[in-house]
């Protein structure tokens, strides 16, 4: 199993609508697709934060990734083994592309690879190539359609061969069409390099249509502790699951 949580929370506190993520169990295993979903404010955000080992959980019975037992790297203050793990493993393509706008389009995609201490040129080509962006190379993202530069995200997301790549509603900023390539494409590139992919969706529609498998979100609104509650659960294990 890739990934695999049990028992995890992150809440966000203070007087304003506190809210809690709750992931009573999640199971992802290598090379596996998924959207998640749920509206706005459900947590897809702060669930897609943990995974990418960017925000700790408050609480967790287990939290593996990798073959790491990342709850305890946490627990120790490991910041170095957890930015190591995500600059090698994770891959992340955020809602708007965020390139670097001083970088061409060649050096934005290897970043990744220069970050994880894995530089390879050939590659950088081949995914412009099969994302059809080569001819964009040698240009900076300012100079790229909005298309392309989802495209040029992609690409960084994979150039370092991550075992997972995170996506976070990539396709808010593209009008129809659009969405659905970048969804095909992101699908298409990751099962290409073998990686595990969870998508942040509103849309879990578009993503069933395109061949994802769709998770949505359980949302509680606030209880007698005032706390609103999003559950994100599922178990690949049959044994445990029945
Ligand atoms: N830093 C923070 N401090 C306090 N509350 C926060 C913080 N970040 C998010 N929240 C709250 O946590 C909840 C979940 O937010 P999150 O961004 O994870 O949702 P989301 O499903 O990704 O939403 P969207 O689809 O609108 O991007 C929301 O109620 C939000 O107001």
């Amino acid at each position: 199993m890739l990934l695999s949580l049990r028992g995890v929370r992150r809440a966000y506190r203070g007087d304003a609508a506190p809210f809690a993520l709750e992931v009573p169990a999640f199971d992802l295993a290598e090379g596996e697709v998924l959207a998640l979903a749920g509206p706005s404010g459900s947590g897809k955000s702060t669930l897609l934060m943990m995974l990418a080992l960017a925000a700790p959980p408050d609480a967790a019975e287990r939290f593996d990734f990798a073959g790491q037992d990342i709850a305890r790297h946490w627990k120790l203050g490991r910041g170095d083994a957890l930015a190591d793990l995500r600059a090698r493993r994770i891959g992340v393509v955020p809602q708007t592309g965020g390139l670097l706008p001083f970088l061409t389009v060649e050096a934005n995609i290897g970043l990744t690879q220069r970050i994880a201490g894995r530089t390879d040129a050939d590659r950088v080509r081949l995914l412009a190539e099969e994302l059809g962006i080569a001819a964009q190379l040698r240009k900076r993202p300012a100079e790229l359609s909005v298309g392309q530069r989802q495209r040029a995200a992609i690409a960084r997301a994979l150039a370092h061969r991550p075992a997972l790549v995170l996506a976070d509603e990539p396709t808010a900023s593209v009008h129809p069409e659009l969405a659905d390539a970048v969804l095909t494409l992101l699908k298409r590139e990751c099962a290409a390099a073998g990686a595990a992919l969870l998508v942040a969706t509103h849309d879990p529609a578009r993503a069933e249509r395109l061949g994802y498998p769709v998770l949505a979100c359980r949302t509680h609104a606030p209880g007698a502790d005032g706390i609103a509650r999003s559950v994100f659960e599922r178990v690949l294990d049959i044994a445990e699951a029945a």
